[in-house]
């Protein structure tokens, strides 16, 4: 069985896994309890966020568990309600208190709330803090390419990572092709289209029956043939590593094609020019 995930290299030199673990929904003890048993299963991507209210868990499972810190990748994001330069200086302050750690290695912008009309200064305080020391890359989510251009233009700083909504359902080709023309590397939330019937569309069923995989390795193999970094979340310590092992099989084009034929458009009402989170 594959432990770990391979790595790809961010445009900022640094490392950064193919695979990693969710956490919205792991939280106190038994939240450490599952983010440390996926740890020691392999996992080496952890993502979480200011409201996830689970920091201090995660954090917790980071300090406690028997790896290398320098081999953990720590993702957490910023809320909506702290955009801006100086609110951003202060809201990582109050990530890195919950985390109980000393650097967030990947930082993101959690929704770029556009009625606020902050997300460029925001990001310009990204930029800073990555020459702090308090966060190793920095990046954004559920951007769209508007948004990116927008952040590019004023700062020359392109984002290490967008994470956004991703699945079958929902491929995001025209995004990914943004992405990869200004080097950034996609990374998908809800890659399982959690709790919806992805896991027994037929495309997924016949591929993880060639294949003598589960369906939900088929969908997280379709990521990583994408290019995407997909972050399921499990809290069961088996499907974390079913989940985990998805490196020693690969999707024929007629496969992924297949899948990439489910789509439909987003599950939720994520539209970024009009969803906003505080
Ligand atoms: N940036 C953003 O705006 C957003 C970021 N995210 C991030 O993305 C992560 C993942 O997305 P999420 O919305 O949690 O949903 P996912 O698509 O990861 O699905 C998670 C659900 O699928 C179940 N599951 C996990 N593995 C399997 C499997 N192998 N077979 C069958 N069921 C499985 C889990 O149950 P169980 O735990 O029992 O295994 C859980 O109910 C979040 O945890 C969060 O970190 C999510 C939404 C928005
Ligand atoms: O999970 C996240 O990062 C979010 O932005 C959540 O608010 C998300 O929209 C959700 O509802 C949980 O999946």
């Amino acid at each position: 069985m594959q432990v770990g995930a391979p790595t790809i290299e961010l445009n900022d030199g640094h490392r950064f896994p193919e695979l990693g673990l969710g956490t919205y929904g792991l939280n106190g003890d038994e939240g450490t309890a599952a983010v440390g048993a996926a740890i020691s299963s392999g996992y080496r991507l952890l993502d979480t966020a200011l409201n996830y209210g689970n920091e201090d868990a995660v954090g917790r499972a980071v300090r406690e568990a028997e790896v290398d810190r320098e081999d953990l990748v720590v993702t957490s994001k910023l809320p909506g309600r702290h955009h801006g330069y100086d609110e951003a200086h202060r809201s990582i302050d109050e990530t890195l208190g919950n985390l109980g750690l000393d650097r967030v290695d990947l930082y993101l912008i959690h929704w770029p709330n556009p009625s606020v009309g902050k997300f460029v200064d925001t990001w310009k305080a990204f930029v800073d803090l990555r020459d702090s020391g308090k966060v190793r890359s920095i990046g954004v989510s559920n951007f769209t390419p508007e948004h990116l251009k927008a952040i590019i233009d004023a700062t020359g700083v392109a984002p290490a990572v967008n994470q956004v909504e991703l699945h079958p359902y929902f491929p995001q080709a025209e995004l990914r092709k943004v992405h990869a023309e200004y080097g950034i590397v996609t990374e998908s939330w809800s890659p399982l289209a959690k709790q919806s019937e992805l896991l027994t569309e037929q495309p997924v069923l016949d591929a993880a029956a060639a294949h003598g995989v589960t369906p939900g390795q088929v969908v997280l193999r379709w990521h990583v043939q994408l290019g995407a970094v997909p972050v399921p979340k499990s809290g069961d310590p088996q499907r974390q590593r079913e989940n985990l092992d998805v490196f020693g099989f690969e999707l024929s084009d007629d496969e992924v094609r297949a899948i990439s034929g489910l789509e439909r458009g987003r599950l939720w009402d994520g539209d970024p020019d009009t969803h906003e989170e505080m």
